[in-house]
């Protein structure tokens, strides 16, 4: 069977909530300027739309992680590959990711960004597979909560692959 593309939450949808996101974290950060840190590359999309939707002072920085483990699970252990440009002492950071799947990536990121002394940090995601968890974080911000199933677009990959689609889907017909 040919791979194909089955949306799963069309752009219209998309759209719609991550305006709604925008509203309540402007409401939330209101008197505040938000840091946001951009999960590379998965993050990219959804933080870019999203700041344009922030009506408070935003200021933005990325960065990069990578799990490894010693065989094809990841760890877990998260090992920094691009680090923020700019210490986040005394700012209100806001995690922006694609998805929260197994929890592990987000659970040992802020461990490591809480070390580095944030007046607050909390969490937005665009999607949430709560039934994958298997570390325990605290999201505070979820676009849509999503059933276990491989989606892609908006960011997401499949072999780096789909990024660029403006919906979020399940890919079919791989093994
Ligand atoms: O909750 P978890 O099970 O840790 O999975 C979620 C993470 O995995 C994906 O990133 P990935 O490491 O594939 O890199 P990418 O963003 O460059 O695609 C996704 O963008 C999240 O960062
Ligand atoms: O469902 C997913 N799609 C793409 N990348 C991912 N990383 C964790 N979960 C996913
Ligand atoms: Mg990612």
């Amino acid at each position: 069977m040919a791979e194909t593309i089955r949306v799963l939450v069309p752009e219209k949808e998309v759209d719609k909530r991550i305006e709604e996101l925008g509203k309540k974290i402007s409401e939330d950060y209101a008197g505040k300027q938000v840091h946001l840190i951009c999960v590379l590359k998965g993050g990219v999309f959804f933080m870019c739309e999203l700041a344009k939707r922030i009506t408070v002072p935003v200021s933005m920085d990325f960065m990069s992680v990578s799990s490894y483990g010693a065989g094809t699970e990841s760890s877990g252990i998260v090992k920094i590959v691009k680090d923020l440009d700019e210490p986040l002492e005394g700012k209100d950071v806001l995690i922006v990711e694609d998805i929260i799947d197994s929890g592990r990536t987000l659970f040992h990121l802020m461990k490591i960004l809480k070390e580095r002394g944030p007046k607050s940090m909390h969490i937005c995601t665009l999607l949430d597979k709560p039934e994958r968890r298997v570390e325990d974080v605290k999201v505070d911000y979820v676009g849509f909560n999503i059933p276990d199933e491989f989606v892609v677009g908006y960011g997401l990959d499949y072999a780096q692959k789909y990024r660029n689609l403006p919906f979020i889907g399940v890919v079919e017909g791989v093994e």
